[in-house]
């Protein structure tokens, strides 16, 4: 199987509509090259672009998603189309992830569970998902999470039991915790003897200098690529039969032991 992930520069230089159409040929341009496609987070506005997220916000079914479902089956790829600022009409803003499948159909959509910002930005201007999300594949189930997720473990061993043995992970990751990025990267990928598919933003926006690096990691932990800081397509070939394999050779996720007691607190 082969992902291409696509780094995507987002800066206050191009304006959204421009990026977006770059971005729908970006994703035609992997045609034949690719069977999964990937987007980081939030590349319409820059996940750290917070006063931009009332006015940019789109109903599910807006511009970005009319754009990246025409661009997966012009290309006849699966899309994870990263994220897009969600206006739901009934509540919040969200930050919602949208995956097609290669005719166009969107096959899911995740709303970000854990927002990043404690006090402020996102996690006061939007609403918390509330709902695990895996997608079916032919060859992988993949289990979705964005960014700040990565932090959480139990989010991933939770996609883990709802079968995932791929997860995609869009980001709009800062080059300030670059060094957590690829730790995380490889810790989630190694205790969940899954592939790690993270897929962050290049430039700065917002004043907030971007990670890049985009990475994919193996169900034995070894970094398969890594991108530099700059936009870049990271194309990656690999076997999705060796979650199973790697989780049958060394069987630790059988061990899990469930509902220990904990002490009383100290
Ligand atoms: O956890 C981090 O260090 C970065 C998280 C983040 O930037 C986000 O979720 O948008």
């Amino acid at each position: 199987m082969r992902a291409s992930l696509l780094q995507i520069d987002v800066n206050e230089g191009e304006s959204i509509e421009s990026r977006r159409v770059r971005v729908a040929s970006l994703v035609r341009e992997q045609s034949g090259s690719a069977d999964l496609v990937v987007l980081p987070e939030l590349w319409t506005t820059g996940a750290f672009a917070y006063e931009e997220f009332a006015s940019e916000a789109e109903p599910l079914e807006g511009p970005t998603y009319e754009a990246m479902a025409k661009a997966a089956s012009d290309a006849g790829v699966w899309l994870h189309a990263g994220s897009i600022p969600e206006r739901d009409p009934e509540g919040p803003l969200y930050n919602t992830s949208l995956v097609f499948s290669p005719a166009g159909d969107l096959v899911a959509a995740y709303r970000k569970i854990h927002r990043f910002g404690f006090d402020k930005g996102e996690a006061v201007l939007m609403g918390a998902g509330e709902e695990l999300v895996t997608v079916r594949l032919p060859e992988t189930t993949v289990g979705v999470a964005t960014c700040y997720d990565l932090r959480f473990p139990e989010l991933f061993r939770g996609l883990v039991d709802a079968g995932a043995e791929t997860f995609v992970v869009p980001a709009g990751w800062p080059e300030r915790r670059r060094a957590h990025w690829t730790l995380l990267a490889q810790a989630r990928a190694v205790e969940n003897q899954a592939f790690v598919l993270a897929c962050g933003t290049a430039g700065t926006h917002a004043g907030v200098p971007q990670a890049g690096h985009s990475i994919v990691v193996d169900p034995w932990g070894e970094v398969l690529a890594q991108a530099g800081a700059g936009e870049q397509v990271l194309t990656v070939e690999f076997d999705p039969g060796k979650p199973a394999v790697t989780r049958d050779q060394f069987p630790a996720l059988k061990d899990r032991v469930l509902g220990v007691a904990a002490p009383p607190r100290r």
